[in-house]
């Protein structure tokens, strides 16, 4: 069965006002759209967004924690997302592993967690530029993944979207080439068929996130691999509608 395209926009952050939160949710809510689209704002505006989106996108959360209840200031259990109708969970964002000191087992709990709550998960992992300059960026996926592969069960995995973000590229303006996603990709997928199974690695949706926009998702787009994007700067504006629609020919 074919992929379906898949596009997250996340907000991190932003906006900053709700008069923007507005205006983000009223082109969201005109436009044309072909794909599975998820949008994740700051925690405060997840129920408020999904009152006024329509139904056809989701949102999620872009972070939460892996216990469900107790004394964890600060924090957003699964429990409280579900509770709170909301689908979906980012997880391991770049962000969150180096600003917050976020290891792949924490991740990989988190994510174990989350499943359990019965949210999907975004699960983003990716290289540091250094990593990449030494050759290391198939295998840095590959033990990101390892920490989760090892919680989880094969049937978890169909509600795992897999988000490779190099974090040379994010926020930066420094796209992936197309063929550096691809390979990338192609090494994530062939992992999951050795570490999980054939099937697994077939029907995981393997999106690329890093400095997208409406220059470049095309050509990324065309790539087998390349399953859709996770947008974050370009998803706060109207070039997010033409992101969503990358496939359109
Ligand atoms: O971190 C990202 C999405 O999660 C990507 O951010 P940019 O699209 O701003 O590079």
């Amino acid at each position: 069965m074919p992929r379906q395209f898949f596009v997250g926009g996340n907000f991190k952050m932003n906006p900053n006002s709700v008069a923007e939160k507005i205006a983000l949710t009223t082109l969201l809510n005109k436009a044309e759209l072909d794909d599975s689209v998820v949008v994740a704002p700051p925690a405060l505006y997840l129920i408020p967004l999904k009152e006024i989106l329509r139904k056809e996108i989701q949102v999620a959360a872009q972070n939460c924690y892996f216990k469900d209840s107790g004394a964890f200031t600060g924090e957003i259990s699964p429990a409280q997302l579900k509770d709170a109708g909301i689908p979906y969970v980012i997880l391991g964002h770049s962000e969150r592993r180096t600003l917050f000191h976020e290891t792949s087992e924490i991740v990989a709990q988190k994510t174990k967690a989350a499943l359990a709550g019965s949210l999907s998960v975004i699960l983003c992992i990716g290289e540091t530029l250094e990593q990449r300059e030494t050759d290391q960026t198939a295998q840095v996926c590959a033990a990101q993944l390892q920490a989760v592969v090892d919680l989880l069960s094969e049937a978890d995995w169909s509600k795992i979207v897999i988000a490779y973000e190099p974090v040379w590229a994010i926020g930066t303006g420094k796209v992936a080439s197309a063929a550096q996603a691809q390979a990338t990709h192609a090494d994530i997928r062939a992992f999951l068929g050795t570490a999980v199974s054939p099937a697994v690695a077939q029907a995981t949706r393997i999106i690329y996130g890093g400095s997208v926009n409406k220059g470049n998702c095309k050509e990324l787009s065309t790539q087998p691999d390349v399953d859709g994007f996770l947008v974050g700067g370009a998803s706060l504006k109207p070039e997010f509608v033409d992101i969503i629609n990358a496939t359109r020919k």
